[in-house]
């Protein structure tokens, strides 16, 4: 029996095929709308082409769907009936028709992560749980944002298989490079030598290190500074000199942005050649996270001023086992359900992404993202992001205009009661003009 089959890839379908041989029996449960893992694999032909393969199948289609309200299964529906190779179903549910989906743009993205943010504060004070809602994103970047409103709201957060953005492995090494910009030869820079000395490889072992760390004990310097003056092997000498040249004529480039600084810095030490050279998943993910630093950067004047923030928006997003939003991809949202889901950035070129290699995929992906809702879903989008205007997602045309509406759901099948706690949310946001 194999479930999810709609992602195996080759290697798995041939051991579920080598394995039924003798019984002649395989179940096999999957549904090929939701496939979105062809990146790592998994061909959701062998699913739609499962009854040529196997002519003696029996197929059920189980579409009675006890999740979600009708206007969301509609809403999903639709979406995916843009998808001519897919198995035809149609979902029904008996849960009724539900609240419409609420589609809303704004001007910019802390604009919507505000605003999505106070909403979830209103639906707080009415009683829906913290964990019965979720925000689900297309790309890994999107979360700097809405955590940076959620934390400033003081509303509890955890995101689901990652850490927040600022604790990223890409982002804090970017920022470790512009702490060692800064101050090459101040002590406080010690701490980022030594995470990005050998990041890329230089050749730098820990018996290398442990020479530079004498080194400058000894002299009463920087690591960095110390660093040049060291023996070490002749190859990782040159490439170290070249590390601290780079860092040092970067440093001293005045007129610069500090976006333009970091670019410079990523291009320069070779550290965007190593994760271009890495065709991985998460390489590419790491990739938007540093293009979203660069656009962060590009706002602040001082390093100081940039890793102040980083500090202070790198916080702990809530104590553990707390009542907390749920916030993750759409990818990692497979699977899950939630009453409530806020879909930030249906834009063109984030989703569909503009690189996107299967577009297909994208497709199916929103009607992963669409059906994790039970009770509200809420698309949002934005006239700027990530450096340009953007338009909404062709996705939001397919949702029929009976199932959306171009506004909060406010007053429809609420409780009357309200929870004073949440007053916080709406006061934090004002005063800082959000
Ligand atoms: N027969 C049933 N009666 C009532 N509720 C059901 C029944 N079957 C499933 N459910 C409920 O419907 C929801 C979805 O079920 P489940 O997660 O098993 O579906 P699924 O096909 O794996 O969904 P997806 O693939 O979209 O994540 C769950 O809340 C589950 O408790």
């Amino acid at each position: 029996m194999a479930d999810e089959f709609q992602d195996v890839n080759r290697a798995q379908y041939l051991w579920l095929t080598l394995l039924s041989r003798t019984s002649g029996e395989l179940f096999c449960v999957g549904d090929d709308s939701q496939s979105i893992y062809s990146w790592r694999g998994a061909k959701v032909g062998f699913l739609r082409n499962f009854p040529r393969e196997f002519p003696a199948v029996k197929t059920f289609k189980l579409e009675e769907n006890f999740r979600s309200t009708s206007n969301i299964l509609d809403a999903s529906n639709a979406v995916i009936s843009f998808d001519p190779s897919r198995i035809e179903k149609t979902l029904f549910t008996r849960r009724g028709k539900g609240l419409p989906i609420e589609v809303l743009g704004f001007s910019y993205a802390t604009e919507e992560a505000a605003a999505i943010v106070r909403e979830i504060g209103r639906r707080a004070a009415t009683g829906v749980a913290c964990h019965d809602m979720a925000i689900i994103y297309r790309q890994n970047r999107l979360s700097r944002t809405l955590e940076e409103a959620l934390l400033h709201a003081r509303v509890p957060y955890e995101i689901i298989g990652d850490v927040g953005f600022y604790r990223r492995t890409a982002v804090k090494d970017a920022l470790a490079l512009l702490t060692l910009c800064a101050w090459p030869d101040e002590r406080r820079s010690d701490e980022a030598f030594r995470r990005m000395a050998n990041r890329p490889p230089r050749g730098l072992g820990a018996r290398g290190l442990g020479k530079i760390e004498i080194e400058a004990s000894a002299g009463g310097q920087s690591l960095c500074a110390a660093a040049t003056r060291t023996r070490l092997s002749p190859r990782c000498a040159v490439a170290l000199q070249g590390f601290v040249q780079i860092l040092r004529q970067i440093g001293c480039r005045e007129g610069e942005s500090l976006g333009e600084r970091l670019t410079g810095l990523l291009e320069a030490t070779g550290y965007l050649d190593m994760l271009r050279a890495d065709d991985s998943d998460e390489a590419a993910t790491q990739r938007e996270n540093l293009a979203e630093l660069i656009e962060l950067a590009q706002g602040f004047r001082r390093v100081e001023h940039l890793l102040e923030h980083a500090a202070l928006a790198g916080g702990a997003p809530g104590e553990k086992g707390r009542d907390r939003v749920q916030l993750m991809t759409m990818h990692r949202s497979k699977g899950l359900e939630f009453r409530h889901v806020f879909l930030p950035a249906w834009e063109e070129a984030i989703f569909p992404g503009a690189m996107s290699r299967n577009p297909g995929e994208e497709r199916r992906l929103a009607y992963v993202a669409l059906t994790r809702a039970m009770e509200q879903a809420t698309i949002t989008f934005c006239d700027y992001r990530q450096g340009g205007s953007s338009r909404p997602s062709r996705f939001i045309d397919e949702i029929p205009l009976k199932n959306r509406i171009s506004s909060w759901n406010h007053g429809r099948n609420e409780p009357r009661q309200s929870d004073g706690r949440w007053r916080q949310v709406d006061q934090e946001l004002n005063a800082l003009g959000l």
